[in-house]
């Protein structure tokens, strides 16, 4: 028997956990969905709505160098996921960047006109894919296959691999260094799509030779619902480096106010218009979070909490099946649940205070964000569950109407 105690007094994750501000009463397993709220940003936010802004105005674009704020925070996320200095910008929602990557990447594979994606991707990879390739005009088309066929779907008429390293529904991981070596043999471009990857375990771009990367800034990295996204471009592509939203801040000298555009050097090319202060504000803070903490020892404790979870729900509700890949080195960090009336239950849960989320068609998501959870608060959310699951609790008419945002 675990001694949780023992693991929760032990815990170095303590130290981070005061970091932030929860609610009492609730287990919150959602941080795969949108991140906890670090302490930190409620001052950040009160100091530069009322003092950056209400008395520095527009000084303070200068003053505050509000206006090299989406590197500065790029430079705090480039630490976590593997990025040389000056490869990542802030800007921006992850669909978007990933229109500007795809676009990039497509023109420097000319003739060639595939893009490889998988099959149940998080939609908007694929949507955009598809909006691209139907842009473009040229006879590109958007190809996707199971995961088990992409080494085989790389043929020399693909142009781009576009995957997503944890796919959010299974949360199963793709071997992002593997996957890329064999794209670069055949000739293809990568992006990756890191939403449930960055801030969730250690990640190595650099390492893995990624060509571009694209991620969300709302999840595990805390920076609050529609925070701003990043994108990577590896140093090899930095020079003339060029994406299709041509906005006036990817200029290199945007208060030149010159009549044609002229991209900036580098990853600054992937700026567009005016960065969200305040968003990107609460971001930057969110991130201090990470300072000083050991991704492998973070992802060392996600581990043990998903051993413990999925171990108590095994036990106390063995009609749940595990749709997450066991064995660690292929899955992130969340455990996905099978049910055929995985929204009731969730419903129920969320009521008990156990928070985690639906997706269709039957899937319940449960984040482990060793950041702020506890042994003590994920062995309990499993004992509530097992409660929901044993008496039918989740059987009642109100649990299954469906919110607008599941
Ligand atoms: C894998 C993945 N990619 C992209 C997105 C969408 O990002 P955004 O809403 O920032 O465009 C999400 C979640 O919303 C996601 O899970
Ligand atoms: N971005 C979201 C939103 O605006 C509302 C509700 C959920 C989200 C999400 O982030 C969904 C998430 N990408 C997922 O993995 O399902």
């Amino acid at each position: 028997m675990t001694d949780i105690t023992a693991l929760d007094t032990a815990d170095p994750f303590a130290r981070t956990r005061a970091l932030f501000d929860l609610p009492d009463g609730i287990i919150y397993l959602d941080g795969n969905s949108l991140g906890a709220l670090p302490r930190a940003v409620k001052g950040r936010m009160a100091e530069v709505v009322a003092t950056q802004w209400g008395e520095g105005l527009i000084r303070s674009w200068n003053t505050h160098d509000w206006i090299d704020l989406p590197g500065r925070v790029g430079e705090r996320i480039a630490r976590l996921i593997g990025a040389a200095p000056q490869t990542l910008m802030v800007a921006d929602s992850t669909s978007v960047n990933l229109f500007k990557v795809l676009v990039t990447a497509l023109r420097l594979r000319p003739g060639r006109q595939v893009i490889v994606s998988e099959r149940g991707n998080f939609p908007t990879d694929a949507y955009i894919a598809a909006g691209v390739a139907e842009l473009l005009g040229q006879g590109h088309e958007l190809r996707l296959v199971e995961a088990s066929e992409i080494e085989a779907a790389l043929g020399d008429d693909v142009a781009v691999l576009l995957l997503t390293e944890v796919n959010y529904r299974t949360g199963a991981r793709l071997d992002m260094a593997g996957l890329t070596a064999a794209a670069q043999r055949a000739g293809v471009l990568t992006i990756w799509d890191l939403c449930h990857s960055a801030g969730a375990f250690p990640v190595d771009l650099s390492g893995a030779d990624a060509d571009f990367a694209v991620g969300c800034g709302y999840k595990y990295l805390n920076g609050g619902p529609g925070a701003p996204a990043f994108v990577y471009a590896a140093p090899r592509h930095l020079e003339g480096l060029r994406q299709p939203l041509t906005g006036w801040l990817g200029h290199a000298a945007p208060f030149s106010f010159a009549e044609t555009y002229r991209p900036a050097a580098g990853i600054g090319a992937m700026r567009v218009g005016t960065p969200p202060v305040l968003s990107m504000s609460a971001l930057d803070a969110a991130l201090e979070v990470f300072d000083g903490v050991d991704l492998g020892a973070l992802r060392a404790k996600a581990d043990r909490l998903f051993e413990l979870f999925t171990d108590e729900v095994k036990r106390l509700a063995p009609e749940l099946q595990l749709a997450t890949p066991s064995e660690p080195a292929r899955r992130g960090t969340q455990v996905s649940l099978r049910h055929p009336e995985a929204y009731a239950v969730m419903q129920a849960l969320i009521e008990r205070g156990v928070i985690g989320d639906f997706r269709e068609p039957d899937i319940l998501r449960f984040g482990l964000t060793p950041l702020y959870l506890s042994f003590a608060e994920v062995k309990r959310a499993a004992e509530i569950l097992g409660e929901v699951m044993r008496t039918g609790a989740w059987d009642q008419p109100r649990y299954k109407v469906r919110a607008k945002v599941v």
